[in-house]
């Protein structure tokens, strides 16, 4: 609703629809009703908008694209309404002021912003355009360039910086509401004209052409195969070569295109699916709603490696205070000198000095070899090697040293929580964080609860992922979590395609064009080939504890692969030893090459075990590696190891490369359709019967046969007896 008031001669209108004061049908109703009001009233001479609760608007309601009586038109209709108006009409931004909340706030002909506010048109990261006029009015009030930038990019800016671009007239640090009251008693009376964005040209450029083919490239370069920013692009150089009313009905075509497509859909269920995601919960009751974290207000890391020093550098830059651990003065020393490194690099990115992150202060940042040192903290994070027994021995030390009540997480990406939690005598405070490298940039924490995790400790772990600005996701303990486990049939099915015919710059190509940053073979290239040659080794499925005739492209009956460990026994690990899957410049370069080395492996190999190579077209390509690994999520969904397919989702977009405006693996799945995913499961399991990954779930098969039920309700059809947990 928005709420109506008077200070004398200023009529106040008041946003307020909580949380974010989104603008649904009823706020939109309600500030048109106030806007006439105040303007029938004689003694009514100013007009004042502002939001409830320290926040002007969140913009347009994200759930309600979907609904067929969205209120596009009328936020449109309702700018112009507010732009119109005899009376001056200024706008309080405290907060934010996002998407159709800023539209509503640059029809207003003054702007006033806490210097704490922000303000931003992020619609294109939801596949969209700002419909409401906001590509026509912004590049008149800000120019081309930083209009073009904020609406392609969609990023927020601070209040200072709007000041810069004469996006506010004032920025002030007391009182918003009064300091635009006092501002709309001042205007009364003046000119209206020149405050009506929609009447000002343009502002010129000395070669617009050449500017805006330029930022085109830029624009299409960055957008990924995302359609948004191009539009978006397009409807800011309308605003250059139209008037300002067909620019508008330039701009309503554009929106219209974005809001059908898939992408849109796409993105906005990221969107909330990431919000979604914070709402966890556990088989055994546990959940977000009534577990309580507890404060964390110093930490440890124990082991300084490629994982240790980007966790030590998230914590600093979160201001928490870091005794970073290693076993002795060498690997302390060398581990020392890569986090400052990491550290002075940050501190530049952030336009804040070292001194701000003051990393150089030991009660900020501390290291040592002393496990005492660890007495005080209120978590520690083990971030050695993926051994079992060296993680067990560290967590029985930290069990006897750790203050009563530290939270003790080990950084893995595969081992078994419970089994690490065995060596304390405090399970319930032991849990999963895995990181994913490199652990300073990437947002995803996956958490792990084991058996007798606490509530507290899962609710501590999700407030540590917030305070380090990453998306914590919940998930229950089995071997490769969530999304491992999802992705070893991808990998594996990546490799048999090899086996059968295909090269992995071809299977590499096909997923780069479904949008995955890079394919599932420069993406092993890049991890390291040995990381999973060792874990294999140690599961006995390769190396001398392999038993004598054991078939070399079969275990337990099921279909193996033996060509990763052939380039391991080669010594190619991938980048780092400049050969893989592919050839590089030089070891530790990144430039993948296709190798000839390689194809004449593949070609002696299938000519040793008897394969005919076949042409593989790039629907199996594509099928094959992304239906299984969407399989495996059904199989991980009716375990009860995540809470919902938006938990999945929210996984492969911020840890796996997974392209956003495709939703997520599961949001794909539901888009294709089940019973299509199913009967191509079916297809292709009937071709490959040794291959268990595709053999279609139980879960999928009943969804299927449901009719295909709408994602938001697959986890009401799974039977509470499923669960392992
Ligand atoms: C008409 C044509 C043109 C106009 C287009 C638009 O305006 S497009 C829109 C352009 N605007 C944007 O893209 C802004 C998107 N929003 C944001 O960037 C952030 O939410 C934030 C910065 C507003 C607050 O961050 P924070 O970390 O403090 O908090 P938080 O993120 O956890 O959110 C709290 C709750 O609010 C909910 N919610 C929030 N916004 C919306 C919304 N617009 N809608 C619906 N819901 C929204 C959110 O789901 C959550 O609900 P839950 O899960 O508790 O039920």
């Amino acid at each position: 609703m928005a709420q109506y008031a008077r200070s004398p001669a200023v009529a106040v209108i008041r946003l307020r629809n909580p949380p974010v004061n989104t603008l649904s049908f009823a706020v939109l109703q309600a500030l048109e009703d106030g806007l006439e009001k105040a303007d029938a009233d004689p003694s009514v001479k100013a007009v004042m908008i502002c939001g409830e609760n320290g926040k002007f608007s969140a913009g347009a309601d994200i759930r309600g694209f979907s609904s067929p009586n969205r209120p596009v038109k009328s936020l449109a209709a309702l700018v112009s309404l507010i732009e119109s108006s005899k009376k001056p009409v200024v706008a309080a931004i405290e907060g934010i002021a996002l998407g159709g909340g800023l539209e509503v706030a640059l029809g207003c002909h003054y702007r006033v912003a806490h210097v704490k506010a922000r303000m931003g048109l992020p619609e294109v990261t939801l596949g969209l355009l700002p419909g409401a006029e906001g590509t026509q009015r912004l590049p008149r009030l800000i120019g081309v360039p930083a209009a073009l930038d904020m609406i392609t990019t969609g990023k927020h800016i601070p209040a200072t910086e709007a000041l810069k671009l004469g996006l506010v007239d004032e920025v002030v640090e007391e009182n918003t509401v009064e300091a635009a009251i006092r501002l709309a008693n001042k205007v009364i009376g003046q000119p209206l004209g020149p405050r009506r964005l929609s009447l000002k040209p343009v502002p010129k450029l000395p070669d617009m052409e050449a500017f805006l083919s330029q930022a085109r490239v830029r624009v299409k370069k960055q957008a990924q195969g995302c359609l948004a920013p191009e539009l978006c692009f397009q409807a800011v150089r309308a605003a250059t070569q139209m008037p300002f009313a067909d620019g508008v009905r330039r701009e309503r075509e554009l929106f219209m295109v974005l809001l059908s497509s898939g992408q849109a859909r796409a993105l906005q269920y990221a969107f909330l699916a990431e919000r979604a995601a914070q709402k966890w919960t556990t088989p055994g009751g546990a959940s977000w709603s009534s577990a309580t974290p507890q404060p964390v207000r110093s930490a440890a890391v124990i082991g300084l490696g490629t994982m240790g020093r980007g966790i030590v550098t998230s914590l600093v830059k979160a201001n928490i205070p870091v005794v970073a651990l290693e076993q002795d003065l060498e690997y302390l020393n060398t581990g020392r000198k890569a986090v400052m490194l990491l550290l002075e690099r940050e501190a530049m990115k952030m336009e804040v000095g070292a001194q701000t992150l003051d990393f150089h202060n030991p009660a900020r940042l501390q290291f040592t070899v002393d496990f005492d040192s660890l007495r005080d903290v209120d978590l520690v994070i083990e971030a050695v090697f993926e051994n079992m027994a060296l993680k067990k021995e560290i967590f029985h030390k930290l069990s006897r040293i750790c203050k009563p009540g530290a939270l003790l997480c080990t950084n893995t990406s595969a081992l078994n929580i419970d089994e690490i939690a065995s060596a304390t005598s405090r399970p319930q405070q032991v849990i999963g964080t895995h990181f994913f490298s490199p652990a300073h940039v990437m947002r995803l924490l996956e958490i792990i609860y084991g058996r007798h995790t606490s509530p507290t400790a899962i609710a501590t772990a999700v407030q540590l992922a917030k305070a380090l600005k990453k998306v914590g996701v919940v998930v229950g303990n089995c071997f490769g979590f969530v999304g491992n486990r999802m992705m070893f049939p991808y990998v594996q099915q990546a490799v048999f395609l090899l086996e059968e015919g295909s090269r992995p710059e071809a299977v590499d190509r096909v997923l780069e064009d479904f949008g995955f940053k890079i394919g599932p073979f420069r993406m092993s290239d890049l991890a390291g080939l040995d990381v999973g040659w060792r874990s294999r080794q140690g599961q006995g499925l390769t190396g001398p504890s392999v038993p004598a005739g054991t078939p070399a492209r079969q275990r337990q009956g099921q279909r193996y692969s033996p060509l990763p460990d052939l380039l391991c026994e080669s010594g190619r690990f991938g980048q780092k030893t400049g050969k893989g899957w592919y050839q590089y410049e030089k070891a530790g370069g990144r430039t993948a090459t296709p190798d000839p080395w390689l194809h004449s492996l593949l070609a002696q190999y299938r000519d040793t075990h008897g394969i005919e190579p076949r042409f593989i077209d790039q629907e199996e390509i594509l099928e094959r590696c992304l239906f299984s690994l969407i399989n495996e999520g059904f199989a991980i969904l009716a375990e009860g190891i995540a809470s919902g397919p938006e938990h999945l989702d929210v996984i492969y977009i911020n840890g796996y490369g997974w392209p956003k405006h495709k939703g997520g693996p599961m949001f794909y799945a539901s888009t294709v359709g089940l019973p299509r995913v199913l009967a191509k499961l079916h297809k292709y399991s009937e071709a490959h019967p040794d291959v268990p990954g595709l053999q279609p779930s139980a879960f999928l098969k009943k969804l299927a046969a449901v009719g295909n039920p709408p994602i938001k309700e697959w986890m009401s059809y799974l039977s509470q007896q499923s669960s392992r947990l």
